[in-house]
């Protein structure tokens, strides 16, 4: 017999737990060092929820606000309940913002762009460039825009991180996963957000330009990429990475 699942940890910010958290028992969450916010199929629900959820996190023993943290803000256009929630989220400092030139473009101007094509970019990513720096300046964080060439900025300096192949954006999620790479290398230098996002964006470029070796279309892209990024090693990554100031 399949024994049954455990229930998932309550957490604040998934909406999911929302009202366990909010109408639970209170409990002190185990310290972390990051964690990522995604925005990934929002549930429908009333538009009250986001608000209540912010003022509980600005109010009590709020875990961001001590760690370093990714804000994904997947198709913020898409909906204004995404583009209010990922709102909300910037109150809570993210250490770093990563999306493509459309969310970043969206996310900056605090307004839904029309061209929004969701989770896609109707957009190159340096026509971004503007919106990320202020972005930057607004909020703090480092800004990183991916796309054909990537960047990186805090609002004054911006470097580019050119490695990547044009079918990466043939598989979905290739953003989520860049997202959850440059999370893995914040974590281990919190004090330095701009070099280890520039660091992961260029190091996921080259698992996917080592990939497309091997690949015959994006599913086996996938595959290899993964494989790539896994036995990567350091000699390979100081030959290719590509890293450049803008
Ligand atoms: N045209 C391209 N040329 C080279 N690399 C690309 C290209 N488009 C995307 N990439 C790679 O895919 C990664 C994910 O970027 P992107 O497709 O913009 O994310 P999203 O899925 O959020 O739209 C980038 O970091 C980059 O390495
Ligand atoms: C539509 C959608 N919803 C949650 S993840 C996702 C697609 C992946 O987004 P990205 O291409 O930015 O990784």
């Amino acid at each position: 017999m399949v024994p049954p699942l455990p229930s998932p940890r309550p957490h604040p910010l998934n909406p999911m737990h929302h009202q366990l958290r909010l109408h639970g028992p209170r409990r002190q969450l185990p310290p972390r060092r990051r964690r990522i916010s995604r925005h990934g199929p929002l549930p429908r629900r009333d538009p009250r929820l986001h608000s209540s959820l912010r003022r509980r996190l600005r109010q009590h023993r709020n875990p961001l606000r001590s760690m370093a943290w990714v804000l994904d803000p997947v198709a913020v256009s898409a909906s204004e309940f995404r583009m209010r929630a990922c709102l909300g989220l910037l109150e809570l400092r993210p250490t770093v913002i990563r999306g493509n030139a459309s969310e970043i473009l969206g996310l900056a101007g605090a307004q839904r762009i029309q061209s929004s094509k969701g989770a896609d970019s109707s957009h190159e990513s340096l026509d971004a460039m503007d919106a990320a720096k202020s972005l930057a300046l607004k909020t703090g964080a480092i800004v990183a825009v991916s796309g054909a060439v990537d960047f990186i900025t805090d609002g004054s300096r911006a470097v580019g991180a050119h490695n990547g192949v044009p079918m990466m954006q043939k598989i979905t999620a290739t953003g989520c996963t860049v997202t959850a790479l440059i999370a893995a290398f914040v974590a281990v230098v919190p004090s330095n957000a701009f070099e280890a996002a520039a660091c992961a964006l260029s190091i996921f470029g080259l698992a996917g330009e080592l990939g497309m070796d091997m690949a015959r279309g994006p599913a086996s892209l996938r595959m290899h990429m993964i494989d790539s990024l896994y036995s990567l090693n350091e000699e390979t990554v100081i030959s290719r990475v590509r890293i450049a100031s803008l």
